[in-house]
């Protein structure tokens, strides 16, 4: 039997200048123990800006905490004013970066295509990609979220080789459940991961399907974590507005103590 170490990781989106993260991680560090990392993999999505300040407090203080970047380019490097490199990631130790996060593919109409070159350009230059994918609330009331959500998979995972695919995490985040307060229930989000994994065993094997660790995500909260965590294919929590909060994190982090 396969056993995924389940990865809690918190997206800070657009918040928390490298001051207010130098503080913020200080204060999840202080809160963390080792029994913590040792039960469940904890990491950042910090604002780019921010990403220089975390690495040298990680890196100072020898912290377990991981972190990572909210986006990337899908190029190398060149003539692409705003845009920040795989490598520039890399250089500053990122573990994970974030791909097709629905707040990109919305505001700024990333298709599949686009993700599937950002998936590449992560594996490229050494980071692991947390491919996120989900369906909006007229696809879901129309009862096609599972083939909706599939099709975003095919499209992000389209010519990965298993080899890179076997580290891919895939976050499971229903858009009508960001930031909203409406969490989706344990059972739906666990239809949608347990199908998510069933088409990576399809597309690669069972054995690589059993391996990838598949979060949920959309106001996922303190008091909601632990029954979303009890489904079989749900590993792991992508945290967006409770993430803000030092203490709630944490608690989420301890999700086997609520
Ligand atoms: O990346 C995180 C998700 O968008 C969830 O955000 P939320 O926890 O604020 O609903």
């Amino acid at each position: 039997m396969t056993t995924r170490t389940p990865l809690m990781a918190g997206n800070w989106k657009m918040n928390l200048n490298h001051l207010e993260a130098i503080a913020h991680v200080q204060k999840l560090a202080f809160a963390l123990a080792d029994k913590d990392y040792d039960a469940v993999e904890v990491a950042v999505l910090p604002p780019f800006t921010d990403l220089r300040s975390v690495q040298t407090l990680v890196d100072g203080d020898k912290l377990k905490i991981k972190y990572g970047a909210q986006d990337l380019s899908a190029h190398e490097s060149g003539a692409y004013t705003g845009e920040i490199s795989g490598a520039m990631l890399a250089k500053l130790k990122c573990t994970y970066v974030a791909v097709g996060h629905s707040e990109r593919r919305q505001y700024h109409n990333e298709s599949d295509e686009l993700c599937n070159a950002k998936v590449k350009a992560a594996y490229q230059n050494g980071l692991t990609p947390i491919l996120c994918v989900g369906e909006g609330l007229d696809v879901r009331k129309a009862g096609n979220q599972v083939a909706h959500t599939l099709a975003q998979l095919d499209g992000g995972l389209k010519d990965v080789p298993a080899e890179q695919a076997e580290s891919v995490v895939i976050a499971y985040e229903p858009v009508w459940a960001i930031g909203t307060g409406e969490v989706a229930t344990p059972e739906d989000a666990q239809e949608v991961c347990g199908a998510i994994r069933g088409r990576l065993a399809e597309l690669y094997s069972q054995e690589l399907a059993d391996k990838v660790r598949i979060q949920y995500g959309g106001s996922v909260k303190s008091g909601n974590v632990a029954a979303i965590m009890a489904q079989p294919d749900v590993d792991g929590a992508l945290v967006g507005g409770a993430a803000l909060d030092s203490e709630e994190f944490v608690k989420i982090v301890r999700f086997r103590d609520q």
